[in-house]
């Protein structure tokens, strides 16, 4: 695996296809994540996001087609390799253990542990950076099975933060978060200058925080760039059904999504 001037690998995904059954789930999907950027992947519900990261997390293999990581197939990659390169915020996280917060986030050292280079001992200043970067010290002592879906949220952040990765792997991070605490955590992503690729349904964050967009209809790329780019009227209503205007945001120059409603219920004419 290579990575770039950055230091971080990209993700290059190379006529990925996907099928269950009759039903094509990725169909020839080429996309990329550039390097130390921050890449959004956005669709209706139902329209591949999570399938195609988990092809990067090697959850699935494709049918067809590669994911690349700094040039690499995934698949090739020792496990200890992928594990200190990549770290993954799940859409649905769940543990039975009865663990505490702060031995949850250490399990992010893991990879790392062990060996001359690196004593245990590390595991717990980790952890704690991870705790004090995400703002939950309070919940240190807390069990996983008394916590709300946003301080779930928060804390396997802090276990991928732990995990120090290359690559942050975002299944809808924003999920259960307050509106305060979801920029919180996108914009912490974005200034890490790690290579993320982030399944995002929030179109107004996609256009804030991406440097990068892909978007995904019916498992099939209906467009990629720059926020400015792809996020027009034309597409928002061909792809989501969305009556929308795109205007210029007065503060950071890029889309301003506003939304005036839905041309139809089942998204636009396909
Ligand atoms: N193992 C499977 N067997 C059959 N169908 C599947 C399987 N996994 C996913 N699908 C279907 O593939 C499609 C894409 O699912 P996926 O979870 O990737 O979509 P998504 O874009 O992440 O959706 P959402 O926004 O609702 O989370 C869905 O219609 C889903 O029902």
């Amino acid at each position: 695996m290579t990575g770039t001037e950055t230091g971080m690998p990209g993700i290059e995904m190379r006529a990925v296809s996907f099928a269950r059954g009759e039903r094509r789930i990725l169909d020839d999907v080429t996309a990329r994540a550039p390097a130390g950027r921050f890449t959004g992947v956005i669709g209706p519900n139902g329209s591949g996001k999570s399938t195609l990261l988990s092809m990067v997390m090697r959850w699935q293999r494709p049918d067809a087609g590669q994911v690349l990581l700094g040039g690499t197939d995934v698949r090739e990659l020792g496990r200890r390799e992928f594990a200190r390169t990549v770290a993954e915020l799940e859409q649905h996280s769940a543990t039975v253990l009865e663990l505490s917060v702060e031995q949850i986030v250490e399990l992010g050292t893991i990879p790392h542990a062990g060996g001359w280079a690196r004593p245990l001992g590390d595991a717990a200043h980790e952890a704690h950076q991870a705790i004090g970067t995400l703002g939950i010290e309070h919940l240190r002592h807390r069990t996983w099975q008394t916590l709300s879906g946003g301080e779930r949220q928060k804390v396997q952040m802090a276990r991928a933060l732990a995990q120090r990765p290359k690559v942050l792997v975002l299944d809808e991070p924003t999920n259960h978060l307050d509106v305060a605490a979801g920029l919180h955590l996108l914009q912490l992503a974005r200034d890490l200058g790690l290579t993320v690729l982030a399944a995002l349904h929030d179109l107004q964050l996609a256009a804030m925080y991406c440097d990068h967009l892909v978007v995904l209809d019916e498992g099939r790329v209906r467009a990629q760039g720059s926020a400015s780019e792809v996020l027009t009227p034309e597409l928002l209503a061909d792809v989501y059904g969305l009556d929308a205007q795109v205007l210029r945001h007065p503060v950071t120059g890029g889309p301003l999504i506003v939304m005036c409603g839905v041309v139809s219920a089942t998204g636009g004419e396909k």
